[in-house]
């Protein structure tokens, strides 16, 4: 119990516990706090009178001072003792640092999803004729049929004192992520999504795949609940991720409509199936409010706006400024990376992007990437990191980031695929079981049933193995076994799955991997000289062989790897050699093709260079692996 009166004149004991709470809430904020001055705890009239409220705030600053922080006012009002102000509080972060918020943008087609982003980015106004959206298209289709078809990343930065610091290019009207990045405290990272039902595959994946911490649904107010909203709706729920909606066009939208539109809105986030607190946003008070309860994931404010008009644009970018991401990280974990997209960039080479699942990645890290087709990981180092197109030295957890690597093709590297640290020893896995509900599916699910399954940046088919029902309809919930169909992933128990074809849908927890067993051989654990994943500890030189390469044992990690860096033909070769023991079961076969192959080449009077090259190879890595394992 908090009286009001505990920030006038604190003794010394007083004083080191409000710091040390202080220092509590911001850590479970990520780094700020709504700090309200003249509410106790203790049931007693709220508000303190000018001296006090003089008396505390200079107790608040210097606890900010303290815990190196500032203090924002976010507005005062008088309750019947006096008055009340509300602070954000929020900590100092160097120049290249700050919070990052991700919000998945949905709705259905011609919502005004892209209009917005490119209102709030751009700080330009719409014209209602698709001018703002132009400078967010990446693609020329998008441009010509005014249609998003692919997930979009737009950011909008906010200053300590929360306000916009974009500032659109004079010329092109494009925008300096890096200068963003350096002015901003927090940058809030927009992920532009599809409304069109064709492209819901994509839309899910940038739900599931981009990690958000929280879903703006957009609603035309003119169109109302229509096409894709209520499937969007149901993906963030089952995801978990909190929901507040934003109604566009009101500057078009005759009142009854509107008023129509809000009506049926309510009334569907208040049913069964989503159970939320509905609150229509007006004022400042209104977004405070809702603010500092959202996470709570049962409150949705809905905002009411025009990006024609700029109508309550203001009360948009208050909320978006005091979000504060839901998950906190350690740095001492061991670190995973999942990887979302890829790409080649000229004169640096393959660039991977994606997000920090936990720990800390540092330049120079030698992480483990796969699983490829076969389960197999291999070390990679991290040639440079990117940060918001901002070049960095680290990445922490919960952030985003792309990484240049070293010697590797562009092309061995799926979206779904992670980079881990050794340390962790990772199993790709081609079976596993889940706890599932399906949402919706017209007729019933059965074994040997295949969709889409989407978990985390994982998107694959998978057959239904089994499971502990004859068969499933709409609203059953099941034990499912599923095996994927083209290659074993990587992934963790409590993993929310969607489980999809066309808008049958079904989602989950992932509660076992299945097909794990242990390992075959370990073959030394002598610690390398490099550094792994910048921790003190250094790597252990594992190489480790075991069970069919199905079932996804294949993890190699040579000491030598570890020094050089990815070797693409020693990986190669080992490839093809697992594939051999894969088609012929039969050692004596394998051991028959390889005599056979020796004598070809040594025979052969053209000892070219190719073939002195798989000389070596054939005699350093296959044999020695061929005599080793099998
Ligand atoms: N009058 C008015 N028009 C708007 C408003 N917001 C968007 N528009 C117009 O609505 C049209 C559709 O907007 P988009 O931003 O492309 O819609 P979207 O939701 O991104 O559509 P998809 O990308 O296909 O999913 C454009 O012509 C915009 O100019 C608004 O608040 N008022």
């Amino acid at each position: 119990m908090l009286s009001k009166f505990a920030l006038v004149s604190p003794t010394g004991e007083q004083y080191e516990c409000l710091q040390k709470q202080l220092r509590e809430r911001i850590d479970e904020g990520c780094g700020e706090t709504i700090y309200v001055v003249g509410m106790g705890t203790d049931g007693g009239d709220y508000g303190l009178d000018e001296r006090d409220m003089e008396a505390s705030v200079a107790t608040v600053q210097s606890l900010c001072e303290q815990v190196d922080a500032d203090l924002i006012l976010l507005r005062e009002r008088t309750e019947t003792a006096g008055h009340v102000r509300d602070y954000l509080i929020r900590r100092r972060v160097g120049e290249a640092d700050f919070l990052e918020v991700r919000v998945a943008v949905v709705g259905n087609v011609d919502a005004g999803k892209s209009t917005l982003l490119g209102v709030l980015t751009h700080g330009e106004l719409d014209n209602g004729r698709g001018f703002a959206r132009q400078k967010l298209f990446r693609h020329k289709h998008e441009m010509e049929s005014g249609r998003t078809s692919s997930v979009g990343n737009d950011i909008l930065g906010f200053d300590q004192e929360g306000q916009v610091v974009n500032k659109p290019d004079s010329h092109g009207g494009s925008l300096d992520w890096t200068k963003i990045c350096e002015r901003s405290s927090k940058v809030i990272t927009f992920i532009d999504l599809a409304g069109h039902e064709k492209y819901l595959k994509t839309t899910v994946f940038g739900m599931t795949g981009h990690m958000p911490d929280f879903c703006m649904l957009m609603v035309g107010s003119n169109a109302g609940i229509i096409g894709m909203t209520k499937e969007h709706l149901g993906l963030a729920l089952a995801l978990n991720v909190p929901v507040f909606v934003v109604v566009t066009k009101i500057d078009m939208c005759p009142a009854n409509i509107l008023q129509e539109t809000l009506k049926l809105l309510q009334r569907l986030l208040k049913s069964p199936g989503c159970r939320k607190i509905p609150v229509l946003v007006q004022n400042k008070d209104d977004v405070i409010v809702t603010a500092s309860n959202f996470s709570s994931e049962r409150m949705c404010p809905i905002f009411q706006i025009s990006n024609v008009t700029g109508e309550n644009m203001d009360l948009l970018k208050m909320f978006l400024n005091l979000l504060s991401p839901r998950t906190t990280f350690k740095d001492d974990e061991p670190p995973e990376f999942q990887i979302d997209d890829t790409y080649s960039v000229p004169g640096v080479g393959t660039v991977v992007s994606g997000t920090t699942l936990r720990g800390l990645i540092r330049l120079n890290d030698t992480l483990l990437l796969g699983p490829d087709p076969l389960g197999v990981f291999i070390p990679i180092v991290i040639k440079s990191i990117h940060r918001k197109r901002m070049p960095v030295k680290e990445v922490h957890g919960g952030q985003t980031a792309s990484f240049a690597l070293k010697k590797i093709k562009r092309s061995s590297i799926r979206k779904g695929m992670v980079m881990v640290s050794p340390r962790l020893n990772p199993q790709a896995c081609w079976e596993f079981e889940a706890e599932i509900l399906v949402l919706h599916h017209p007729t019933t699910i059965s074994p040997r049933y295949q969709a889409m399954v989407h978990c985390g940046s994982i998107r694959q088919t998978a057959t239904i193995i089994g499971m502990n029902k004859d068969c499933l309809r709409t609203g059953d919930k099941a034990t499912v076994h599923f095996r994927f169909i083209k290659t074993p992933e990587y992934f963790h128990t409590d993993q929310r799955l969607v489980f999809r074809e066309g808008r049958t849908k079904a989602v989950g927890t992932i509660t076992k991997l299945l097909q794990s067993k242990p390992q075959a051989k370990m073959q030394s654990t002598k610690k390398t000289s490099s550094q792994v994943e910048g921790s003190s500890s250094a790597c252990e030189e594992s190489t480790q062989m075991g069970g069919s390469p199905q079932m996804g044992q294949l993890v190699r990690v040579s000491n030598k790897a570890i020094n050089k860096g990815n070797n693409n033909c020693t990986n190669c070769m080992y490839r093809y050699f697992v594939l051999y023991c894969k088609i012929f079961k039969n050692k004596s076969i394998i051991k028959i093709i390889l005599i056979l192959y020796y004598i070809l080449i040594l025979h052969t009077q053209t000892h070219t260079y190719i073939y002195i090259y798989i000389y070596i190879y054939i005699n350093t890595h296959v044999l020695l692996l061929y005599f080793n394992y099998i």
